[in-house]
């Protein structure tokens, strides 16, 4: 690691891991409290424990989106990938790994149509292909929880590690298991609230580094001043593969490479990763796509500027007697982040680095912990070991099965630490073995044609083909020594991605052209689908149904914006509708479909044909750019989910007042008018 002294306590490292932990333990304790007491949403119940009732609203699921995808790795490999390559790192970062979240709207609103009812994405694939299907993908699905988990584990830790010296292994134990006693006690909605907590407070932090940076550090201080440190460190150590070997170009060889990487591993990660279909789930039918663009949208700025900041400013700042010398290594391991804030602000910079990464470490493992829970709860023991589960049986097995995932992480991040595999390996790795599987899964939710062997095949075959690319072009390339270090350069890593999601999409659309499907997606909608008791006919009518309608229609006149918990529901049929459904599809896919061309060619292209190397002015354009993009995304996922839940929270305050002044007249009552922010508080 980064041949300096830690520079902050051991005691620190301690204190933030366990104590973000047990934190976020008493908050939720206390917000699952408030929540039962004033809404009448307990995580007792497993529909809510494992998806929110399906009824959250598209503000906190963009919050809960951008707060599950900002891993260790979003912060620290984009700084890498800044130190290593310049502008064009956080621009294929971001970019790179934002397309496959506006692209998941697409999924998301098929979802709402073929399978409303679902629990898991794999429920789907079982319901229309059968046991066989469904244990391939699981395989899928499952190691990509434990590679992104491993990921957060092992990247987390060696920043803990370099900063406070705490033992790598304890905070690789430590840290999932305090996520686990909150994700237990919370369920998924307050998870997404704990999400919004979290996505606030890594915004603010990201705004004061990017104000240190660009404004106040006497090291920097100004886009001027740290174009001309770019400029003087490219005259020193040149880029290998940017035009003029410059840091301030988008011409960068290496830099497209990772980004082709990037976009392949990260397709892997959000469409067979549970925790993205989970918030799917959870999102009210009419606003699911909105919530996955927005989120999306959001997430871009997290990367991009965080890295245009500090990944630039541990290139900057070489030489600095507080800056230490940084081996390949440590680059890799992502400490070019924590490296930088600590030179720029001392024992100050490196606590609030330290503070953001576990928050968003945290943040990202409570998604995984729910998601690994919910597919081993209902595709594993509802589905094989005990179809006919009570209630309580689930969601038993639902907070074991948190309990469980959380000690697997810390064994495969001990695991990856003593075969010294880092951060940055995994990350550029992740889509050789995941990678083959994502076209398969897209079709099989989405095309009524798709061939149940030919996606199957295609998996399979796809991710022999990567394994194999990968290994025969590392022993190629290095004399035939296959080893940690050899395996893991730019072309190995992208000879594998390319072959695993290749042959895996050419196979799966091969073969279902050639023998289409023709299915009607009956299944799929069956799964979990309420059985809707008939309306009893007006002579059957009881005196207790009509007081409920007296009742009912006495809350609508008192509170005309409220509806009560029978309204919510038939809203949330209606919004089922397929016709607005398949129209929510329509734009799901050519808006993904356009933000994705703007992203991926119609930026970056130009730049990269052109061979810019970005003047003082068109630097601090670039950067000025990403730094407003942060704002509005802090708009959309901090303070639009407050206004879209003004309701909900009036309500609860409210509640809170009446317990104040009367004890006990606040609780909700079933009785009570539920305010349609209800279902997002
Ligand atoms: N979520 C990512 N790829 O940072």
């Amino acid at each position: 690691m980064s041949s300096s002294q830690p520079i902050l306590p051991q005691g620190a490292g301690y204190g933030v891991v366990v104590g973000i932990g047990l934190f976020f333990s008493a908050f939720m304790v206390m917000l699952t409290a408030i929540q039962a007491r004033y809404t009448g949403f307990s995580p007792k119940n497993s529909e809510e424990f494992s998806s929110a009732s399906r009824s959250v609203k598209p503000g906190l699921i963009a919050s809960g989106i951008v707060s599950a995808w900002t891993w260790s790795a979003t912060l620290l490999q984009s700084s890498a990938v800044a130190y290593k390559y310049g502008i064009s790192g956080p621009w294929w970062y971001g970019a790179g790994a934002t397309v496959q979240v506006l692209l998941f709207a697409q999924l998301a609103a098929k979802l709402k149509l073929h399978a409303p009812y679902a629990h898991t994405w794999l429920e789907i694939v079982g319901a229309r292909w059968g046991n066989i299907a469904h244990g391939v993908f699981m395989c899928f699905g499952l190691a990509t929880n434990i590679i992104v988990s491993s990921m957060l584990a092992v990247g987390g830790s060696a920043t803990v590690t370099d900063l406070t010296g705490m033992n790598t292994l304890a905070a690789c134990f430590l840290t999932p298991l305090g996520v686990a006693i909150y994700v237990v006690v919370g369920g998924m909605r307050s998870t997404l609230l704990c999400d919004y907590t979290h996505t606030t407070v890594l915004f603010a932090i990201i705004l004061v580094f990017v104000f240190t940076v660009y404004a106040t550090s006497p090291k920097i201080g100004s886009f001027a001043r740290m174009h001309a440190l770019l400029a003087a460190a490219a005259e020193r150590t040149p880029v290998d593969g940017n035009a003029q070997g410059s840091y301030l170009t988008m011409r960068s060889r290496n830099g497209l490479i990772f980004g082709v990487i990037n976009v392949i591993g990260n397709f892997a990660t959000v469409f067979q990763d549970q925790a993205y279909w989970q918030r799917a789930i959870a999102s009210r039918p009419a606003s699911t796509v909105k919530a996955y663009l927005l989120g999306g949208l959001a997430w871009f700025a997290i990367p991009f500027t965080f890295a245009t900041t500090l990944g630039l400013a541990a290139v900057a700042l070489r030489g600095d007697p507080a800056m230490p010398t940084l081996s390949a290594a440590d680059v890799s391991a992502g400490l070019p982040a924590s490296a930088a804030a600590g030179a720029l602000l001392n024992k100050a910079g490196a606590g609030i680095l330290l503070v953001l990464l576990y928050l968003a470490v945290t943040s990202a493992t409570s998604a995984e912990l729910i998601a690994v829970s919910s597919i081993l709860t209902y595709d594993v023991y509802k589905r094989y070991i005990n179809p006919n589960a009570t209630e309580a049986q689930i969601l038993t097995m639902g907070h074991a099965m948190v309990a469980f995932f959380a000690v697997v992480i810390g064994f495969c991040g001990l695991i990856f630490f003593y075969i010294g595999i880092s951060m940055g390996w995994l990350y550029t790795f992740m889509g050789v073995i995941l990678g083959s599987a994502v076209v398969p899964i897209a079709l099989c939710i989405t095309w009524s044609k798709a061939n149940k062997w030919g996606c199957i095949s295609g998996a399979l075959i796809g991710f022999c083909s990567g394994v194999t690319a990968w290994l025969v072009t590392t022993s190629a390339l290095n004399g035939g020594e296959i080893n940690v270090t050899t395996s893991g350069g730019d072309f190995e890593m992208l000879a594998g991605n390319l072959a695993s999601i290749c042959v895996g999409g050419i196979v799966a659309v091969t073969v279902s052209l050639i023998w289409p499907e023709n299915y009607d997606f009956e299944g799929t909608r069956a799964i979990n689908a309420p059985v809707r008791e008939p309306k009893p006919s007006v002579t059957e009518r009881s005196s207790a149904d009509e007081e409920e309608d007296y009742e009912e229609k006495n809350a609508r006149e008192k509170h005309p914006e409220a509806v009560n918990v029978h309204a919510v529901s038939e809203e949330e049929e209606n919004e089922l509708d397929p016709r607005a459904l398949k129209k929510a599809f329509r734009f799901a896919a050519w808006s993904s479909a356009a933000l994705t061309l703007v992203l991926l060619i119609l930026v970056p292209f130009p730049l990269f044909g052109a061979q810019t190397i970005f003047g003082v002015r068109g630097f601090t354009a670039w950067t000025v750019i990403g730094i407003i993009w942060t704002f509005m995304s802090a708009f959309s996922v901090v303070l639009y989910p407050l206004w879209e839940s003004r309701a909900a929270l009036r309500q609860i305050t409210q509640g809170m007042i009446k317990d104040m002044f009367a004890p006990g007249t606040g609780k909700y009552t079933h009785s009570e008018p539920q305010t349609n922010e209800d279902t997002n508080a």
